[in-house]
């Protein structure tokens, strides 16, 4: 199972970037009440984003809106392994979104692909948690914590800064026995930054992935800096969305996080078309 975030990046994706479907599972997602419901429902929606094109997809247990309360280890296993176990059956490479080893340990134990940590492994045991198995890893960066981040996000140089932190964690995690090549990084749109500085990390995207030397995951779909250009609110930013994910393939991205699979999926075939001889 681990080995597929490899081929995820390898094959038709080597040339084509991968698309990372979102499976939000926080409770509110479990509108219906019912957990057996939310289950049917992740499992419809993995299908349905399979059917409209991604190789991969993201399942988060926690919300890690700005300010949002972090959530006991017991329930979001609770949240995430129930879906875990439901779509390994299903074909197709799967993240998990976490922060705490034990969540890591557990998910890599049912079959999780990729650990997609927005703390970039900094917790005390996360690279013990992931170093003894193959499965690919996702390291982000952000500024602060997500109780404190959008207060004052504030930089000398975001890029650079933002590089520094990427090489610095991959150099630690390199150190503690972490194959490189399991290794994808991600600049956190978002996450400590201002509208200002996201776009500047984007802009810049190519050269993030040359100095760190690492495939590049992007994760710009719906978020404020779309809604702040576009004056969209959350539920009509599918354009900008798209757009986002556009320009951050054209800026080198391997793997794009989205919530419209289909439209991005459609949008990167024409944009290849368009670019590729
Ligand atoms: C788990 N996770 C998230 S959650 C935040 C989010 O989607 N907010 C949001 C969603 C919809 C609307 C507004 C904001 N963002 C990233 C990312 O950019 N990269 C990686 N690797 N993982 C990530």
């Amino acid at each position: 199972q681990c080995g597929q975030y490899s081929f995820a990046l390898e094959g038709p994706s080597s040339t084509h970037p991968v698309v990372m479907g979102i499976l939000n599972i926080t409770p509110d997602s479990f509108s219906d009440g019912g957990r057996y419901q939310g289950l049917e429902f992740a499992l419809s929606r993995a299908e349905e984003m399979i059917a409209d094109g991604a190789t991969m997809i993201d399942i988060g247990g926690e919300s890690t809106r700005p300010g949002s309360p972090s959530v006991p280890v017991a329930e979001e296993l609770a949240r995430v392994m129930p879906a875990l176990y439901a779509l390994r059956t299903l074909d197709v490479a799967l993240s998990v979104d976490t922060c705490k080893p034990d969540v890591m340990r557990e998910a890599i134990i049912a079959g999780a692909d990729m650990i997609n940590d927005i703390n970039g492994f900094r917790a005390p045991g996360a690279i013990e948690a992931v170093r003894d198995s193959d499965c690919g890893l996702c390291l982000m960066h952000m500024q602060a914590t997500p109780q404190t981040m959008q207060l004052a996000p504030s930089y000398g140089d975001v890029v650079q800064e933002v590089i520094a932190f990427l090489q610095v964690r991959v150099e630690a995690m390199v150190e503690e026995g972490i194959a490189r090549e399991r290794i994808c990084i991600d600049p956190g749109f978002g996450f400590g930054k201002t509208v200002e500085h996201n776009y500047a990390l984007l802009r810049h995207l190519d050269r993030i992935r040359r100095e760190v030397g690492l495939p590049v995951l992007a994760g710009l779909s719906r978020k404020s800096m779309i809604g702040a250009v576009t004056g969209r609110p959350v539920e009509e930013r599918v354009a900008g969305s798209v757009a986002g994910a556009l320009a951050a393939v054209a800026h080198g991205a391997r793997i794009v996080r989205v919530h419209d699979v289909a439209e991005t999926v459609d949008a990167l075939k024409v944009w290849h078309a368009a670019n590729n001889d």
